[in-house]
């Protein structure tokens, strides 16, 4: 007892000098960022420089903001008798580093050290801080020797932590990391990362950590910007906190419908875009959409025939020939349609201004055999000269006069010029290749597709889904190329979630395929069902990626994974059951009786008794009905969560209310309940 206080008192004293270090540089940064904003130059140089130096200065201020709450967290003792304080940010005073940056390679040993790898360490040290205020201190001795008089043995952070009674929003987990989780965060792969793992084991937390990781580490994640892809608003609001509390303010987070209705400029506002069904979203998410939206666009490219154009009033006509080797040139150069439109026109023109500068030639070099016929074979060169001068031809170079003059008097750029700017030849490429608009092409599709429209045809009676925005997204590739805001790095959590052409769309957002991807094939909606991640990213990219398993799980109870263990054999009995750290209580089963609202509404009073955050999971259909009947019970307030938005988020307490209604509301319902019994913290209720 005397000992822990010692060294808690040491403790406190050290924390006591970060937080002066802290608040100095604070007191700096703020400085140094006023000054450089209120500064001014015309030189564009210098302003980039100063911008630059703000950017910096605005990054380390929030940084330094954010580490204040449990600024210190840890401490390593390495065996050579040196040690290291680990926390949210690194602080050092002249050279000495008082505090090392949970993300530098030196806090590794912090995570990954055991007592069988201690990686030279003597004994790790979880500091609690409540403000300013050291309120634990916690040790593991970690050489296999006896703890001596100055070792508090630990009491267990982690469990501490994933104990905790949730608030409805996922924090951070810094101070808790597990070594397997840690690997993954810190892993030098620049490529795809693909983490799987059974519920609860962390794979949002391991997504969120990498971010902030990734975002230190990787200069093109800096430069170029970071993604967050979640399922749905309800799981971006549940983990949106993690973030800036590691300091990291500048993540873009969103959902794949939204990312692609932010960027598409077709006036799709996806406030008005209903969420569409499962099957709809299926059937619109096969990648073969793909080719026949490229098929589609090809056939606006110069279809068979000729194309004609009049020039003072003549016609001029490419013949199939002709077009076919335009068609070819233009479509083949790479280029998306309306960027190769340009390339075709270009090469009309060309066809045409050499036909006007052909035809000329040969009615000049009519014009010269008439007149040598008129002449009976004098050299008119002379005689003709003047006449030529007359009509405007000038001598040419060597001071001759004849049709070649003339001909090169016929300015092939001013011609072309002339031709580009002509209404009856723009008419004509247009109708031979088209300007299209992504929605153009989409609802060709939809025409060979009805049933992929809801209620008919957008425009046109039936409405423009969510389900589209990935098919115009395409389009939309494939007529203007690229989008214009790319990732350098980008993480899709609920990964089996999305659809090949919602993988499409990601992907074009991330053209270094630098990607943290994390998902459980077993959870996979009705929506998608990739059986293998090399169906969900396709095989290329799925052959590289550095796929790593998580296996422990803390959510959740040894006896809430028991009691969802024979579902998880069921739909995916490859996988292992995870291993869960924590016993509680055994799920309570209750039947309905004929009245399930009644026993669900009793079973949530005795659960809201427990001071507990408390969801209610139905089936989508049955949700609404539940959430009334509650909202007018003594446990009005608790949420009743439809089944497929349940994905990802976590309670301490869960009733799911009609387990066969939610296995048969929709297809894959099975893997609908395997989320549901796997979202408690502490209690699992079964009604029905
Ligand atoms: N190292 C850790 N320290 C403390 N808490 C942790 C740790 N790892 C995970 N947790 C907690 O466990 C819970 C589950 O984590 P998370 O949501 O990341 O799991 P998941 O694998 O994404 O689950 P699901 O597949 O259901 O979406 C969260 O409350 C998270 O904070």
């Amino acid at each position: 007892m005397q000992q822990r206080q010692t060294e808690q008192s040491a403790e406190q004293e050290y924390v006591d000098a970060l937080y002066a270090r802290l608040d100095g540089e604070v007191a700096r940064v703020s400085a140094d960022l006023a000054e450089a904003v209120r500064g001014s130059s015309t030189d564009p140089e210098e302003a980039f420089t100063r911008e630059v130096r703000v950017g910096m200065l605005d990054r380390r201020a929030r940084t330094l903001r954010a580490a204040e709450q449990h600024l210190c967290f840890g401490r390593i003792d390495h065996a050579d008798g040196s040690s290291l304080h680990i926390g949210r940010t690194g602080l050092s005073d002249g050279d000495d580093q008082l505090l090392v940056d949970w993300r530098a390679d030196a806090a590794r040993p912090f995570y990954a050290a055991t007592a069988a790898h201690p990686m030279g360490l003597r004994r790790r040290r979880h500091l609690r801080l409540e403000g300013r205020s050291v309120t634990r201190v916690s040790d593991e001795v970690l050489d296999g020797s006896e703890p001596g008089p100055e070792d508090v043995v630990g009491d267990g952070p982690l469990l501490e932590a994933i104990s905790a009674r949730r608030t409805g929003r996922m924090r951070d987990v810094v101070s808790t990391l597990q070594a397997e989780q840690d690997a993954i965060i810190r892993s030098a792969h620049r490529g795809v990362t693909v983490v799987e793992g059974g519920p609860g084991t962390g794979k949002t937390v391991v997504a969120l950590h990498r971010a902030a990781y990734v975002l230190a580490g990787f200069e093109e994640a800096r430069a170029d910007g970071v993604l967050v892809l979640g399922p749905g608003s309800r799981f971006l609001d549940y983990i949106a906190e993690v973030l800036p509390s590691l300091g990291e303010n500048d993540v873009a987070m969103t959902t794949a419908d939204r990312l692609v209705a932010d960027a598409l400029d077709i006036g799709l506002d996806l406030a008005d875009v209903p969420e569409a069904g499962h099957a709809l979203r299926r059937a619109a998410g096969d990648v073969r959409l793909a080719d026949e939206l490229a098929e589609t666009v090809r056939r606006y490219q110069a279809p068979d025939g000729t194309l004609t154009v009049m020039v003072d009033g003549d016609a001029i006509t490419m013949d199939t020939h002709a077009l076919a080797e335009a068609r070819a040139t233009a479509g083949g150069a790479g280029l998306p349609h309306n960027q190769a439109r340009s390339l075709f026109k270009d090469l009309v023109v060309d066809f045409v201004s050499d036909e006007v500068q052909a035809r000329a030639r040969i009615m000049l070099a009519k014009l010269d055999e008439d007149i040598e016929v008129l002449t009976g074979g004098v050299n008119v060169d002379q005689a003709a000269a003047k006449d030529l001068e007359r009509l405007g031809f000038g001598p040419d170079e060597g001071g001759a006069f004849g049709h070649a003059a003339a001909v090169a008097e016929l300015d092939p750029g001013a011609l072309r010029a002339e031709l580009a700017d002509d209404v009856a030849l723009e008419r004509a490429v247009e109708a031979a290749w088209p300007h299209l608009q992504a929605a153009d092409v989409v609802l060709d599709v939809l025409d060979a597709h009805p049933e992929l429209a809801v209620d008919g045809i957008p425009g046109d009676g039936g409405t423009w889904t969510a389900v589209h925005l990935p098919l115009l997204d395409e389009a939309e590739h494939l007529l203007n190329g690229p989008p214009a805001r790319t990732y350098g790095h980008v993480v899709v959590d609920e990964a089996q979630e999305l659809t090949p052409m919602q993988w499409r769309s990601v992907l074009r957002r991330c053209p270094g395929r630098s990607m943290t991807v994390v998902g459980d094939l077993a959870q996979a909606g009705p929506a998608t069902g990739a059986a293998s991640w090399a169906d969900a990213l396709g095989s290329d990219l799925a052959k590289r990626a550095d796929v790593r398993t998580l296996t422990v799980c803390y959510r959740t109870t040894a006896e809430v994974l028991a009691a969802a263990a024979p579902l998880l054999a069921q739909i995916a009995p490859q996988q292992a059951p995870s291993r869960a750290v924590r016993n509680g209580d055994e799920p309570r089963r209750r039947a309905a009786d004929g009245d399930l609202t009644g026993a669900v509404v009793e079973e949530v009073a005795t659960e809201v008794a427990y001071g507990d955050l408390v969801a209610v999971v139905a089936a989508d259909d049955a949700a609404p009905g539940l959430a009334e009947a509650l909202s007018d019970s003594p446990a009005g307030g608790v949420r009743v969560v439809p089944v497929s938005q349940v994905r990802g988020l976590e309670f301490d307490a869960v009733v799911v209310a009609d387990p066969e209604g939610i296995r048969h509301a929709r297809p894959g319902g099975e893997r609908d309940l395997y989320v549901a019994l796997t979202r408690p913290t502490r209690r699992l209720v079964i009604v029905g």
